[in-house]
């Protein structure tokens, strides 16, 4: 092959072996261009552009940008019409992608617009069924966040509401994350609500190590434990931290983009999908806040393919193991993986 013709072999594996699940996506961080248009043509007086909630192709932000990037987003959405409005949007353009199984996560939040902690979650609880009766090809399920800056009081909160809907809504809600600025307060005020969040059948996914030095942090943490990872990216700092995520076998949630454009890792090559690929470690690629990273799921498989020069056959392995790490039932993982498995020989035969 040559170099012309690899990189064109490249550019189109996303479109013919495509990703299935996608198990880490933040609501707000996701809202496309396009919603964002449709948003704001609502709210002329917010003077809000591009720039200041889409990080462009080749531009970075430090990550207090970023997080300061959510702030606006977050006085953009405050209606439940826009929160109904995103969340069929994203869900629309996640299965435009290829998803056909989607764990989105979002913050209950009170809004000056009258939006309550548990209207926000029925609100996009509506929006997962409004778009499961259009009869879109995608299995969409919730994880209620736990933002950092909080404390302690919201979050046990946030679990309350998290156990509620658990039993009300068959498996529709089905854990609790922890998020937020990582550089915000301390992981040992959630260790109680998370671990009675566990204790009432919920999953566990908690963003560990996202910055640099917080070892403390997330040995308190792996101690609840979680069931997965969100990006781990300074894990590797700490060969006994290493050991333990190895050994507790916890898949880890991997988001490339949003690793180089918040600079918590300087190069594509530099990721820390190496380690772990090479470890033959469960993870997945994930794509966080694609509307934010300006990203889609398809993306992130293409540039894990051209970095670590991974074949058809590879992406393909990475996107079916995937399907283990959700949290629904074994039921619906046996029917996605017999969907995907029907789909190989098509997939794969375009892909050579
Ligand atoms: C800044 C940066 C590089 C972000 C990537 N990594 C992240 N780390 C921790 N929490 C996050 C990240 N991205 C989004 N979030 C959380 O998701 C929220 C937005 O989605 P939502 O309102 O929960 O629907 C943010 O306010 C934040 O609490
Ligand atoms: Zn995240």
């Amino acid at each position: 092959m040559t170099e012309g013709e690899a990189l064109q072999f490249y550019r189109d594996l996303p479109k013919v072996v495509r990703p299935i699940t996608e198990l880490h996506a933040h609501l707000n961080g996701s809202i496309s261009t396009s919603t964002m248009k449709k948003l704001m043509a609502h709210k002329p007086h917010l003077d809000i552009q591009n720039g200041m909630t889409m990080i462009e192709k080749g531009q970075k932000r430090t990550l207090e940008e970023c997080f300061q990037m959510f702030k606006i987003i977050h006085q953009i959405t405050d209606t439940a019409e826009d929160i109904l409005l995103v969340t069929k949007d994203v869900i629309k353009e996640f299965a435009a992608d290829g998803v056909k199984y989607l764990e989105l996560r979002s913050t209950p939040r009170d809004t000056s617009m009258g939006l309550t902690k548990r209207s926000y979650v029925e609100t996009v609880l509506e929006g997962i069924k409004q778009c499961k009766e259009e009869d879109l090809d995608i299995d969409v399920r919730y994880l209620l966040s736990v933002d950092r800056r909080g404390g302690p009081t919201v979050a046990k909160e946030t679990v309350k509401l998290a156990e509620e809907f658990y039993c009300s809504t068959n498996e529709l809600v089905l854990g609790v994350d922890l998020s937020g600025d990582p550089s915000v307060g301390h992981g040992k005020d959630f260790v109680d609500s998370l671990s009675e969040a566990r204790r009432s059948g919920l999953k566990l996914a908690l963003h560990l190590s996202e910055i640099p030095n917080q070892e403390e942090e997330t040995e308190l943490l792996l101690a609840v434990p979680p069931d997965r990872i969100g990006h781990g990216t300074f894990l590797t700092a700490s060969t006994n931290i290493v050991e333990r995520v190895k050994q507790q076998n916890i898949p880890l949630e991997l988001c490339i983009t949003s690793n180089i454009k918040g600079q918590t890792v300087s190069a594509y090559d530099e990721h820390h999908f190496g380690f772990w690929y090479n470890l033959g470690h469960p993870f997945l690629l994930c794509t966080d806040d694609k509307g934010v990273f300006a990203t889609d799921l398809s993306v992130e498989y293409e540039i894990a393919a051209k970095t670590f020069n991974l074949n058809p056959d590879c992406i393909w392995d990475l996107s079916i193991k995937g399907i283990d790490y959700i949290f629904a039932s074994e039921g619906i993982k046996k029917n996605l993986k017999e969907k995907w498995m029907q789909l190989k020989p098509k997939l794969l035969r375009r892909a050579l």
